[in-house]
């Protein structure tokens, strides 16, 4: 007894002095004279127990009890610190629900002022209307707003600055393109990658807007004209896009645009991808920090910030930073109505991952619909993409350490669509502007919940119908937790998605509503929980997690560690004992549930090579050992239905018209050189026109706009007019590829618009 409190507290101690070897965690404070105090009752008992007949009976046994308070002392202090962290989380998140309740109440969910508390009608009528329309569906070719879209538009023509939460795919770029075409003189447009850059000059050329980016890459020709447009007002010049670094670092080129300004053409300015002039966005760009000089300089000019995702405190931010307090503000929902999520039980053989992966997109996607593939790492990426490739699917890696060209390259052919997948890891991101992505697979999970909705969200950015299928095992989160556990709230964000992924019966959808502080809405069956009513029980193991939580500490007070996997195989062993024995994969979930609960923790050990991760006693373990807590695992009664969006409700199959268009959009996108087929015509567009089937110009005008019908009008109706179920055949199978699936049917969901008809 004696020799078991000096090894626990020899243990204890260790962990409190690990400073020493670079282990100490955050918080690990040493209680100033304790260390001194603990040193000699150590000594004392050291002393005690080599020399029993020296020290009287009395004082070991104060010793003995004195070291026992200290041991109980530092449990508790274990889980007061557990506690204090829960509720900072607590009261963070009670900030943000109360800060959105107070937006709801002011403005019924609706757009809101920042300055003001009364709510200003951005819907209008306004003097500019006709016009708008007329831009909107005339040289954009879009039939109708989106939500906010118009009030946005309003906002900014009637001169005010904006603030503009608004979903990936939501449509933010016609927010400010549409009044940059109204309004006289250049716009301003700020964002934070290349690629992304020339994706929108190119695609507004398509549109014949004079659209023009400074950049490293911007010929000394372009630059001159885009300077004598600034300074003198010669030449068409209606969109200027630049790189943040232009106006941090330019001074030739802020000496211009103060030329401009002065001379009133200076007609709006934009900051796209917004979020990444805080600290506390997921995309942090020194550069972008310096942006709040534009509305020092040019007070009068409208401003408008743009990002996807802002939690209140990145809003907060943003407005700061960016010199805008009286801004209004359009907070759109998170929610991607089109987008199907659903996670699958990942198999710890690799081959079997990846044949799932092919037969899904074989069987859902025949005829080359894009899609992404996440990976964690470079090698898998590589791996993954040949192993694809091996099964007949188009596919290729993108990750960072490619040379730049051969990266551009991959990304410039899945973009054409002349390559399906794109297997890539995280350097993946911020610039794929393709909205016709049909699915996002992640081969592992996403290290936060941010994260995985920022990649997920790249599907279905044309509001069609799309899926997001997460593989899931649990060894995949030590591999994750060893890279994030340095980052602020690295793990407990790691941690959300894994609770995420391990639930069996709550709703995909409702999890992003929590993590986004909005209120819940109606998933509508569009994620696998609400879709298939899965037999789902929950079994009790507070047998085997007290086994577990006492085995740990076994090992710890012999200064053993054990990796996730090491405690598998000892719990393998040991649950022996308990007669009901858990399969490996539910021994895997009980870990993974007592680490989010905070029975067990995470450890981290750094080697020359890499850093491993640990399973340890957690802060409130004792609640485990005590039987104060039981501990339930959801388990499968029944295999689980593969089915995705296929299997949901309200199908209805695409015809060969549709399969036809594809193909000229793809055609026309090649001889004109430079654009992509979505430029040509949308997905939207083309489902459009083969439900409506538009028989004269006219009546074509009305589906796709002017310019798009002086552009490409001819060749469509033709198509239209040739196009015959009886003297076509639907050939959907007729490339080889197509034909090889051709025994799958392509199958989509009807979804409700939320367009803003207007
Ligand atoms: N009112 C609309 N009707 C139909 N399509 C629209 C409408 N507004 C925008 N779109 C289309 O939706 C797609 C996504 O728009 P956009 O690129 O502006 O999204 P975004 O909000 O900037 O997304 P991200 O955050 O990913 O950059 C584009 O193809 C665009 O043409
Ligand atoms: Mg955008």
């Amino acid at each position: 007894m004696q020799l078991l409190t000096l090894r626990k507290i020899m243990t204890w101690r260790r962990k409190g002095n690990s400073q020493f070897d670079g282990e100490r965690e955050e918080g690990d404070d040493d209680d100033g004279g304790g260390g001194r105090v603990w040193l000699s009752l150590v000594g004392c008992l050291c002393f005690a127990l080599v020399r029993p007949n020296t020290v009287p009976m009395e004082n070991k046994e104060i010793l003995l009890e004195l070291l026992n308070i200290e041991v109980e002392i530092q449990d508790v202090q274990d889980q007061i610190r557990a506690l204090v962290e829960r509720q900072d989380k607590l009261h963070e998140r009670k900030s943000e629900l109360s800060a959105i309740l107070e937006a709801c109440k002011e403005s019924g969910n609706e757009a809101n002022s920042v300055a003001s508390t009364t709510v200003e009608n951005w819907s209008g009528p306004f003097p500019w209307d006709s016009e708008a329309d007329d831009v909107r569906l005339n040289i954009f070719g879009i039939s109708s707003y989106r939500a906010n879209q118009r009030e946005i538009i309003n906002a900014i023509m009637s001169g005010r600055d904006v603030l503009v939460i608004m979903a990936a795919g939501g449509g933010k770029s016609l927010c400010y393109q549409l009044p940059a075409v109204l309004r006289d003189g250049i716009a301003l447009v700020v964002s934070p990658l290349l690629s992304l850059i020339q994706d929108q000059v190119m695609g507004l050329s398509a549109l014949s807007i004079p659209a023009y980016m400074l950049t490293s890459t911007t010929s000394k020709e372009n630059e001159k004209f885009i300077y004598k447009a600034l300074e003198k007002g010669e030449g068409e010049l209606k969109i200027l896009y630049v790189t943040p670094e232009k106006i941090s670092k330019s001074k030739r080129f802020m000496s211009k645009l103060e030329k401009c300004h002065h001379a009133g053409r200076l007609s709006l300015i934009s900051i796209d991808e917004a979020h990444c002039c805080s600290q506390w966005g997921h995309d942090f760009r020194p550069d972008y920090k310096n942006l709040g000089i534009l509305k020092t300089q040019f007070p009068n000019v409208p401003m408008i910030a743009l990002t996807a995702t802002a939690t209140q405190r990145v809003q907060n931010d943003l407005i700061e930073m960016l010199h805008i307090p009286r801004s209004v503000k359009f907070v759109s929902t998170v929610n991607r109505p089109n987008l199907f999520y659903m996670v699958r039980e990942k198999s710890s053989v690799g081959k079997v991952v990846i044949d799932e992966i092919a037969e899904f997109i074989e069987e859902s996607y025949p005829n080359n619909e894009s899609g992404i593939v996440y990976c964690f790492s470079r090698k898998e990426c590589e791996q993954v993409a040949k192993e694809l490739r091996e099964r007949g699917i188009s596919a290729d890696y993108y990750h960072a350490d490619m040379d730049v060209n051969a990266r551009e390259k991959v990304h410039m052919r899945w973009s054409n669509s002349k390559l399906q997948v794109i297997v890539g890891t995280v350097a993946f991101g911020m610039g794929i502007n393709k909205p016709d992505v049909r699915f996002v697979i992640h081969h592992s999970l996403s290290k936060s919940m941010e994260t995985y909705y920022q990649e997920s969200g790249r599907a279905g950015r044309d509001g069609l119908p799309s899926e997001c299928l997460l593989y899931f095992r649990p060894a995949d989160v030590p591999r994750q937790s060893s890279m994030v556990f340095y980052e602020n709230s690295g793990l407990q964000n790691l941690y959300d998605i894994v609770q995420y992924c391990q639930s069996k019966k709550q709703c995909r959808r409702s999890a992003f509503f929590r993590h986004f502080a909005e209120p819940l809405q109606e998933c509508n069956g569009m994620c696998d929980s609400c879709a298939f009513s899965n037999e789902v029980k929950e079994v009790d193991v507070s047998g085997h997690a007290k086994l577990m939580v006492s085995l740990l500490q076994d090992m710890q007070a012999n200064d053993q560690r054990s990796t996730m996997l090491q405690l598998v195989d000892k719990m393998k062993i040991k649950q022996k004992e308990l007669g009901s024995e858990l399969k490996r994969e539910e021994i895997e979930q009980l870990i993974l549930h007592l680490l989010l609960e905070r029975f067990l923790k995470e450890e981290f050990q750094h080697t020359p090579y890499s850093t491993n991760a640990y399973i340890t006693v957690g802060p409130l373990a004792r609640q485990i050992l005590q039987g104060k807590k039981s501990v339930k695992l959801e388990v499968y009664t029944e295999q689980r239905t593969k089915g995705g969006i296929r299997s949901a409700k309200r199908c209805l199959g695409s015809s060969g018209l549709e399969l036809k268009l594809d193909e000229l959009r793809k055609e026309v996108s090649s001889f004109h050189g430079g654009i992509f087929p979505h430029a040509v015509l949308s997905t939207e567009q083309i489902s459009l026109l083969s439900s409506q089937k538009p028989n004269s110009l006219e009546q074509l005008e009305k589906v796709i706009g002017k310019l798009k019908t002086k552009k490409y009008g001819n060749r469509i109706l033709e198509l239209i007019e040739n196009y015959s179920d009886s003297k076509l055949p639907d050939k959907q199978g007729t490339d080889g590829r197509a034909a090889k699936r051709s025994k799958t049917k392509k199958t989509l969901v009807l979804i409700e618009s939320s367009e803003d008809e207007g």
